[in-house]
């Protein structure tokens, strides 16, 4: 039995029971679904996509007020003129909710997103707060009472009054929500998401615009929630602000974090917990205490404690481990189409590919690059070269799109490039590695390397969700294992990139980069943390990409493996260029000899040809 099999027989094996089950638990399933779709959200925002929020809470209170006021108010039915039929009132109120919903998130995600670090939580929860008051104000909204006599909803003529009636519903929108966001982490578009984890620059060189997608998943989030609290109004019949205050927006958090925060199911398996776990301890806990009090909220804290202690990345993934154990893994079926990816014409060998123009940066009254000039052309390797704190992580980040120049101009094929951002460089052509390794560490060797291609694919998200873009990701995905291969890690592709050493990482970032078929590759300290093998067949790539048009900036402190392979060499000292040439005149140049030694009495530079 594969994992799609027991999925599909706990899928049936509740559906078949659910007629019997008592009233009770058809109900507690139910408020667990909505509360998994929630949850399902933010393990994509959290989980997957890095961005902390305390306030989901509220955007289920818009999605259940929404519903509730174009039900029940006198206004609402004089803006529809009266025309539409009662039973139809409620998919109004689905869609008025959803496109509140779409405008507030779009809005609040625009101004919040873009702050990093702890600032973004507190932004949510003052959201967060400040939602749950304005609806416990708003007098047209029933205040603190709210409003009552939501309908139940009606599909194709059933009444769907009762949570025994209701909870399939809630249950197929959740399961469908769940195949829909699967489809998506499992797309090019996914890749993207994930990648936003890893932070802003690595993501951008990779082509994706990181600011759109992430307030993107914020929406899609933002949605999911809506839509629990638009099931939640009918299944309730009535709202008020209680449900939506910023407990629970924590309380939906830790379900996602419980469960699993970076996996779906975790969702509905924080959400089953949580839910079961304070029913029983309501129950109990008075009972064995002898007395009345909300004693559950104690407990419960201290075991959130140790389920996080114990279990940092949530129950889901340990529950998968165990039950792997017992299941035949997935059959992977081949594509059937293989569609064209995006491929640029590449110049031709001794055509200008990078061109740095008087780069200058301060940082206040530091120059760490003082008018720094240099090229780099198709078919040959250039080395940056110079001692600590030279300034060459400086002039990468200018040529890279990272950072912006205080003065000078760079060109990139004969573009002026300032001030664009690093998707742009990777869109005209620029492939880089990073001097610390930038991997999505959990994900496989070929989802890292295939993100590289981004920018060669164009299937969005509603593609992605609905699968249609199969035969792009098969394309997208051929590309990435014939890079892998061609970098020499082919018996690691299906690994997770943090289980590869040190050195190999290096190299699936150039397999990454190449993925993105470059013009110009740029590459940070590759050498580091090679064996003298592994630097062997590093210079042997390097050399054949050099022979196939590519040119290739290194930056590099390894001065064996620079003066063997590169054809120029530029070196910085102080944040200036002191000399440029090839390694021979490099290596016999007096300013260097006294960069490197202190002194051109010295013996001269270590470097065997
Ligand atoms: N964001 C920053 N703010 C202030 N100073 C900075 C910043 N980034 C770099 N510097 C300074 O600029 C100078 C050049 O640093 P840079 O990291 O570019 O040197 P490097 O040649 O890459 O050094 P290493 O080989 O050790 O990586 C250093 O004095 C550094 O302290």
């Amino acid at each position: 039995m594969t994992r799609r099999h027991l999925t599909l027989l706990c899928i049936a094996a509740l559906a078949l029971s659910w007629p019997w089950l008592p009233e009770f638990t058809v109900t507690l399933f139910s408020y667990i679904a909505l509360y998994s779709l929630v949850a399902a959200g933010l393990v994509m925002l959290t989980g997957v996509g890095g961005m902390t929020s305390f306030g989901q809470a509220a955007f289920v209170a818009v999605g259940a007020y929404a519903t509730a006021w174009v039900c029940t108010s006198p206004t609402a039915a004089a803006a529809l003129g009266g025309v539409v039929p009662a039973p139809l009132l409620p998919w109004v109120g689905l869609l008025f909710g959803l496109l509140l919903t779409f405008l507030v998130a779009w809005g609040l995600g625009a101004i919040t997103l873009k702050l990093s670090g702890h600032y973004l939580p507190l932004c949510t929860i003052a959201w967060g707060l400040s939602l749950y008051f304005l609806f416990g104000n708003l007098e047209f909204l029933g205040g603190q009472t709210g409003i009552t006599g939501v309908p139940a909803l009606t599909v194709f003529g059933v009444s769907l009054a009762s949570p025994r009636a209701l909870g399939p519903l809630i249950w197929a929108v959740l399961l469908l929500a769940l195949w829909a966001l699967h489809n998506l982490l499992d797309s090019r578009e996914g890749r993207a998401v994930r990648a936003l984890k890893s932070g802003r620059v690595m993501a951008e060189s990779m082509g994706v615009d990181t600011a759109r997608y992430r307030v993107k998943v914020f929406v899609l989030a933002a949605l999911l929630a809506a839509l629990s609290g638009w099931l939640y109004a009918h299944l309730q019949r009535f709202v008020n602000p209680t449900p939506f205050n910023i407990n629970i927006g924590i309380e939906y958090l830790f379900m996602a974090v419980v469960g699993g925060s970076g996996h779906l199911w975790g969702a509905v398996l924080g959400a089953t917990l949580i839910t079961l776990v304070k029913e029983q301890l309501q129950d109990l806990l008075p009972k064995l205490l002898g007395a009345s009090g909300n004693f559950e909220v104690i407990v419960f804290g201290l075991l959130m404690l140790f389920v996080l202690q114990r279990f940092a990345e949530g129950l889901w993934p340990t529950l998968a481990r165990v039950s792997g154990r017992f299941l035949k893994p997935q059959p992977v079926k081949p594509a059937k189409a293989i569609a064209a990816l995006d491929a640029r014409t590449l110049p031709a060998a001794g055509e200008l590919l990078l061109e740095a123009d008087r780069v200058t940066k301060r940082f206040g009254g530091l120059v760490a690059n003082n008018a720094v000039a240099m090229t780099l052309k198709a078919g040959e390797v250039h080395a940056l070269i110079g001692p600590n704190g030279a300034g060459k992580s400086t002039f990468f980040n200018m040529i890279s799109g990272v950072d912006d120049p205080t003065e000078g101009e760079v060109r990139l094929l004969g573009a002026a490039m300032t001030g664009k951002p690093s998707r742009d460089f990777a869109a005209r052509g620029l492939g880089r590695t990073f001097q610390h390794v930038r991997l999505l560490g959990n994900r496989s060797v070929l989802e890292n390397v295939a993100l590289g291609a981004h920018r060669r694919g164009h299937r969005g998200w509603i593609a992605s969700m609905l699968r249609l873009d199969r035969a792009e990701e098969a394309a997208l995905l051929a590309e990435a294992r014939r890079q892998i291969e061609r970098c020499g890690l082919g018996a690691h592709a299906d690994a997770p990139a943090a289980s590869l050493a040190l050195g190999q990482q290096r190299v699936v970032e150039i397999a990454r980069a190449l993925a993105g078929q470059p013009a110009a590759l740029l590459l940070d300290e590759p050498a580091a943390g090679l064996r003298h093998l592994e630097k062997q067949a590093l210079a042997e790539l390097l050399s054949q990409l050099r022979a196939e048009g590519l040119g290739i900036l290194v930056v590099e402190h390894d001065m064996e493996f620079v003066m063997n392979l590169a054809d120029r060499i530029t070196v910085l000292e102080f944040g200036a260029v002191i000399a440029e040439g090839t390694p021979a005149q490099v290596q016999s140049n007096p300013r260097v000899l006294d960069a490197y030694l202190g002194g051109s009495d010295e013996e001269p530079m270590a470097v065997t040809a």
